[in-house]
């Protein structure tokens, strides 16, 4: 039986952050009208591996503050803040662009993936990794952080609707 040689998962980010496109294998499902929509696999992952950049324009933290007070609530989840060599930055994936890490859903108990800062070329890039094997059909999930977010509270990810929600994302 051949075994398949693992790519060193850096270097699988670091050629799709090149190429700015998404893995075969992951794909958008509409869930409900609370989450709407998320990534799922079509073949399995290994702890590790490197999945999806959350893509997006990178800005500074006065761009990111400025875009705030103009965008509608809806579109403010989309803006994820980070420190990167001192500094606080900003991905601002608002646009409807069809890449996939931007339609990722929170998981603060169990979720599929973690989040990482890569530098490529002195810029840094969010990237999602696998936090454990993960099987076909599964969501892809990271923990947004520590945040009140609206569908955490008890009861309310039940009937919170998306346009509700309203605060960044951060590291
Ligand atoms: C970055 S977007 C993720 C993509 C989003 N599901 C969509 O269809 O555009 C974040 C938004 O997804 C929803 N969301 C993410 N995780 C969720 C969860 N665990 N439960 C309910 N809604 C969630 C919330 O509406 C949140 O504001």
């Amino acid at each position: 039986m051949q075994r398949r040689r693992r790519i060193n998962p850096k270097d699988d980010a670091t050629f799709y952050i090149d190429t700015g496109g998404d893995k075969a294998g992951l794909d958008v499902q509409y869930i409900n009208a609370i989450k709407g929509r998320g990534i799922f696999t079509s073949i399995p992952f290994q702890k590790g591996d490197f999945l999806i950049e959350y893509r997006g324009e990178l800005i500074s933290k006065q761009e990111c503050e400025r875009r705030l007070k103009l965008y509608p609530v809806r579109l403010k989840v989309f803006m994820f803040d980070f420190h990167f060599d001192g500094k606080l930055w900003c991905v601002d994936a608002a646009k409807e662009d069809e890449s996939l890490g931007r339609l990722v859903n929170d998981d603060h108990r169990n979720p599929t993936a973690k989040m990482r800062q890569l530098s490529v070329q002195g810029k840094p890039h969010l990237c999602l990794f696998a936090d454990r094997d993960i099987s076909p059909g599964e969501e892809i999930t990271y923990n947004y952080g520590d945040s009140d977010w609206p569908w955490r509270c008890k009861g309310l990810d039940e009937v919170m609707p998306l346009e509700t929600c309203g605060a960044t994302q951060a590291t």
